[in-house]
């Protein structure tokens, strides 16, 4: 204070004497709006960077002006757009009027935006208690933190947001990203998971209100793979967004401008990959919800340079075998017989395309791994987009997705021609898997089910796998009502386990890429391997899909129930540990370098996965004044 009064008084005088000279003295009231930019006294502060936003005296969230956000290592952990506080009041008004809406006509669980809001600020208060909650109760509040309701979440990101967690990159920020990395207060990051909002879940582009997937993709980092929650950072890659309704919100908290695109798109997420990897070169980014039009482009550009990976088309891939080879099993067949399942895919983007890649691959395995294997995995799917079939005859193909055109002869053959319906594809094709990714709900009618009746399998099954619970392309009622006790059925979203009525439960299964991507990422970050090969990938697919038992796959469970996440993950960690010394991949992790890894036993590594997993338990507090 004694500093500020000197420096006041000393202003003062000048003020006055410049004054003096133009000969004109103004009044004390104009004098004082001169002290500051803001026009008050400021405060004098002994805290920086997120300090400040968590300290309820100072903190003035998204109304930290860009200036300010400089002057206080504040840049990058806040939203990008400086708002006013009668817009912050707004934002809240609003938010706290949507609750009374969302209880009367509200999801399906009414209360789940609710759950919500006490976790976070329990996320706030004490992140200890929140993962021990989480941990305790992962089946019950993982849809609230993850899907359905992370989705909720996100479509109402404005009203919700309290404090900022996380970092926000924005195309205003090129240039500065080398330097913002430093105002995250971690020296260790493990895990990033980056957005840009582009395609949440299967709700479009939410742009800058994306960030709450990246903060639930880690919750389960932090609950299921046991990454120390200090080590992890979500990260939204604001380059605008072309979502109309948010370019005319006034309470959007991101860029009001469209999507960059091109090389300027490119140059941004070329300049936060450098600055992360120039901070933390140990980290691991995991890519989420970008649209498939970057998100396969971006993942071959720096999958064999960066410790990196794309959730959506190579989790998912992983996923989906997994489940593939268990509905095999639970046909009573060997799973050597998955080159013979025909397939028909609806939604050809990042996860479809990431899917098909990745099952053509493994039935070509199977076949010889040759290319004439390769070439007959080919005919075992049928790709249907919004276009309907995808053959050669489609015009103006997306790249991804020709190399599962059908080809003229072989669908003439089948009554079959570019641009066949769902409904005509699964009645000629017979198939045994209808798999959807598509971000269609509903899109798995009543006519596209009685079709599937025809499927020549003796237990055909549904993965329903598009996200949030609304966009399923049927629910398990639908599917079960229509095939009968013996249809396979798995969702992206949970769905409860149908009662027969008889003795007998349908299962509803949850395919969804959580249950790869936290053993992926653990098991990457403990071998210390330089990149996620797809050898990695590949093991971590088929430890999910022996994790579970013949008994089980034949009742039609073919998932683990969420409550044994942690087990399940901590068991991929180890199997994508073994692939990379086995592709002699492994650096080391702490105190364990490359060739003490190399020589433990399977059990060994189970013992190191373990106890590098963090568990949520307070540590004994000692105050050192330095
Ligand atoms: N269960 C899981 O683990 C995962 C689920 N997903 C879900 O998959 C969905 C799609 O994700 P992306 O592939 O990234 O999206 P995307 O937008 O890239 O692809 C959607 C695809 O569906 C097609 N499509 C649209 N309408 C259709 C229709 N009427 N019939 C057939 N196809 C149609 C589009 O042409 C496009 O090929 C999302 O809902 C997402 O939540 C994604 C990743 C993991
Ligand atoms: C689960 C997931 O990653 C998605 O729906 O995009
Ligand atoms: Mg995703």
């Amino acid at each position: 204070m004694t500093k500020w009064n000197s420096l006041s008084a000393s202003l003062m005088k000048r003020l006055k004497l410049h004054y003096q000279m133009s000969n004109s003295i103004p009044a004390l009231s104009q004098v004082r709006s001169f002290t500051t930019s803001e026009g008050h006294r400021p405060a004098i502060i002994h805290k920086r960077s997120l300090d400040i936003l968590h300290d309820p005296w100072f903190n003035k969230g998204t109304a930290f002006t860009m200036t300010e956000r400089d002057r206080l290592d504040l840049r990058g952990l806040l939203p990008p757009n400086v708002m006013s506080s009668e817009q912050q009041i707004e934002r809240f008004m609003v938010d706290l009027k949507r609750l009374e809406v969302q209880a009367r006509d509200g999801p399906s669980d009414p209360n789940a935006l609710a759950k919500w809001r006490i976790l976070n600020r329990l996320h706030d208060r004490n992140e200890t208690m929140y993962y021990k909650v989480l941990i305790a109760h992962i089946e019950e509040y993982a849809p609230i933190v993850y899907t359905p309701t992370v989705g909720l979440v996100c479509q109402n990101y404005s009203g919700l947001f309290r404090r900022p967690r996380g970092m926000y990159f924005s195309a205003e920020d090129r240039g500065e990203m080398m330097s913002m990395v430093y105002n995250w207060p971690a020296d260790q990051v493990d895990m990033i998971v980056v957005t840009d909002g582009s395609r949440i879940l299967g709700l479009g582009d939410l742009g800058v209100h994306g960030i709450g997937i990246a903060i639930g993709k880690l919750d389960l980092y932090v609950a299921a793979a046991g990454i120390n929650p200090q080590r992890v950072l979500p990260v939204m890659i604001d380059v605008g967004t072309n979502n109309e309704k948010l370019l005319k919100d006034p309470l959007y908290l991101g860029l009001q401008q469209n999507r960059l695109d091109g090389d300027e798109y490119l140059a941004i997420i070329d300049e936060f990959m450098e600055a992360v990897f120039t901070r933390w070169p140990h980290v691991i980014v995991q890519f989420e919800d970008f649209q498939s039009k970057w998100a396969f482009k971006l993942l071959q550009r720096y999958r064999n340079t960066y410790r990196m990976f794309n959730d959506d088309v190579q989790g998912t891939a992983g996923v989906a075998i997994a489940g593939l080879l268990g509905a095999v099993r639970a046909q009573g067949r060997p799973m050597i017989d998955f080159p013979k399942q025909k397939i028909v895919v609806a939604g050809a983007g990042s996860a479809g395309i990431g899917v098909l890649n990745a099952a053509r691959k493994t039935m070509a395995r199977m076949l010889g791994n040759n290319e004439s294997a390769f070439e007959a995995a080919r005919s075992q799917f049928w790709v249907v987009d919004a276009q309907g079939l995808i053959t050669e005859e489609r015009e103006n193909i997306d790249q991804d997705a020709s190399p599962f055109a059908r080809k003229v002869k072989e669908i003439n053959r089948q009554g079959l021609r570019e641009g066949a319906s769902l409904v005509e594809v699964v009645q000629q094709v017979k198939p045994d898997v209808l798999l959807g990714l598509s971000a269609v709900g509903g899109l798995f009618t009543k006519e596209v089910l009685e079709a599937l009746k025809g499927s020549t399998a003796t237990r055909p099954a549904i993965f329903a796998m598009s996200n949030p619970t609304t966009n399923a392309e049927c629910t398990p009622e639908q599917a079960f009502s229509i095939l009968g006790e013996n249809v396979i059925f798995a969702s992206g979203s949970p769905f409860k386990d149908v009662d027969f009525g008889n003795g007998h439960i349908g299962h509803c299964n949850q395919g969804n890429n959580m249950y790869l991507f936290p053993g992926i990422g653990l098991g990457t970050l403990l071998s210390g391997a330089p990149i996620v090969s797809d050898g990695m990938l590949q093991a971590a697919a088929e430890c999910l899909a022996a994790y579970m038992t013949e008994d089980e796959v034949h009742e039609g469970i073919i998932y683990p129930s969420i409550s044994s996440i942690r087990d399940i993950t901590k068991e991929i960690a180890a199997a994508v540990i073994m692939e990379a010394i086995e592709e002699d991949l492994v650096e080391g992790y702490r105190g364990v370098d490359a060739r003490e890894l190399q020589k433990f036993s399977k059990e060994q590594i189970l013992e190191f996965v373990k106890n590098n997993m963090w568990s949520p338990e307070y540590p004994t507090l000692v105050y050192n004044q330095d």
